[in-house]
């Protein structure tokens, strides 16, 4: 593999004896890995279906290697959100979060939400995770994995960090900046991040990783954890950010500073910084909204609710047009631009309720009344991800379609044939 004359000098400089180590690791294979989703199934349901080739990842329990072969992005548990697929190194950051349940997490760059989802894991429902990006375009793709894996407990927004640290001052127990960096550790797994790479990019990279790394700060509270990491080794975006960060703000201390080396771990390469904050910001108590909505405006939700589920979504809700939303606090997010407030329920039409995809992934088979249980060898798993209709015979109802046990969409069954809703976007060609 070509690599830049400035990168080799630079990393030459920087590793001295292990330089040659490291460098070798360039002709080395990538690695290939996916994380358990345990929102939906544990470690050992998961083993007992598995059909890869997969090897554990020592430092994540929930993360194993794959065999390139395996292709588990194609697959229909991928699409019923049993795992994410996620660079193994990444899946470091997170275990070092120390995410416990009930905490509210900051995770301020997301997309496309490999930690998000890994954080939303640990938190098991409970607590609260706002998940925000910048970039339009890929907050809606941070949506639809925040939406694959069921999560319901999770807001994603598309912000400035400034302006959410303008809302969030002193709120959350944990936040991670996952920054945005040169990312010299995707060279193997993406060559042309290696055509975009300059000296002067990392200096470009480093102001804004303080940057971030300042807005973060004020959203953190007394006593909180703040992680940052990294894809990249250049020490100027890494080591250096955090002294500098550091110098100016005394009331941080430095917990812990990682490096994951593609020459050391299997995988491609991580930095991880583990800062606590030791003073008090001004705590913003954001205001809690009122229900705004009458029982009446969603009484289709409830007619629905009785009849197909065995679950109780009670509050709090929001209304997007006729998109149904729901979650577990009612913030007051005025002015902030919101993708996803909350888990989506459904949308209400003229005198009746649609559920959405979102809330079939975020089910468990014993939530919904009606179930197709359907399994990995049935011809009708793949009819249904290709959006083709197949016979079942049941009265006339809304049904939880099943893959092994596991939730990934819904079927109206009329006439005894099942009417397709796995949405036409994620249909397989
Ligand atoms: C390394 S990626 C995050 C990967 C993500 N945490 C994951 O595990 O899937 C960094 C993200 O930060 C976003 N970003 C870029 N500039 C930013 C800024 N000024 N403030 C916040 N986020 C930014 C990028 O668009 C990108 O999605």
């Amino acid at each position: 593999m070509e690599l830049p004359k400035d990168f080799t000098n630079m990393m030459k400089n920087f590793l001295k004896d292990e330089y040659n180590s490291f460098i070798k690791s360039y002709d080395e294979k990538r690695t290939y890995g996916l994380r358990i989703n345990t929102l939906k199934i544990n470690r050992e349901e998961f083993l007992k279906i598995n059909p890869f080739h997969l090897e554990n990842i020592s430092w994540v329990k929930e993360g194993f290697y794959y065999a390139k072969e395996d292709l588990p992005g194609k697959h229909p548990y991928h699409e019923a959100g049993l795992y994410y697929i996620q660079e193994p190194s990444a899946m470091a950051v997170v275990e070092h979060l120390d995410v416990q349940k009930g905490d509210k997490v900051l995770d301020l760059c997301a997309a496309p939400g490999g930690k998000s989802t890994q954080i939303a894991a640990k938190l098991q429902n409970t607590g609260f995770l706002l998940s925000n990006e910048l970039y339009q375009k890929r907050a809606q793709i941070l949506s639809e994995n925040i939406e694959r894996m069921g999560i319901s407990n999770v807001l994603v927004t598309n912000e400035t960090p400034e302006k959410l640290a303008s809302k969030f001052s002193g709120y959350f127990d944990k936040v991670l900046i996952d920054a945005p960096c040169s990312g010299e550790g995707m060279f193997r797994k993406d060559p042309e991040v290696i055509s975009e790479w300059s000296l002067q990019n990392i200096s470009y990279a480093s102001e804004r990783q303080f940057y971030i790394l300042n807005s973060g700060k004020n959203m953190l509270k007394c006593g909180g954890k703040l992680v940052y990491s990294t894809c990249t080794f250049s020490p100027e975006e890494n080591e250096k950010v955090i002294e500098k960060f550091l110098t100016e703000n005394s009331d941080f201390s430095l917990e812990k500073l990682l490096r994951l080396w593609p020459h050391k771990v299997k995988g491609e390469g991580h930095f991880i910084a583990v800062l606590k904050k030791n003073s008090d910001s001004k705590f913003s108590k954001i205001n809690k909204v009122k229900d705004k909505i009458s029982k009446s405006d969603i009484k289709d939700f409830f007619k629905f609710q009785d009849k197909y589920l065995n679950t109780n979504f009670n509050h709090y809700f929001t209304l997007f047009g006729n998109n149904l939303y729901f979650f577990e606090e009612n913030l007051d997010l005025n002015g902030i631009r919101v993708i996803r407030p909350g888990l989506h329920l459904g949308t209400l039409k003229k005198n009746r309720f649609e559920p959405s995809h979102a809330l079939a992934l975020h089910l468990k088979k014993d939530e919904a009344k009606n179930t197709i249980s359907l399994n990995l060898k049935d011809e009708e798993i793949l009819s249904y991800l290709k959006g083709q209709t197949f016979k079942f015979n049941s009265e006339n109802s809304w049904n939880l379609i099943l893959i092994d046990g596991y939730s990934i969409g819904w079927g109206k069954v009329t006439d005894n044939f099942v009417k397709n809703h796995y949405p036409k976007g994620l249909r397989w060609t």
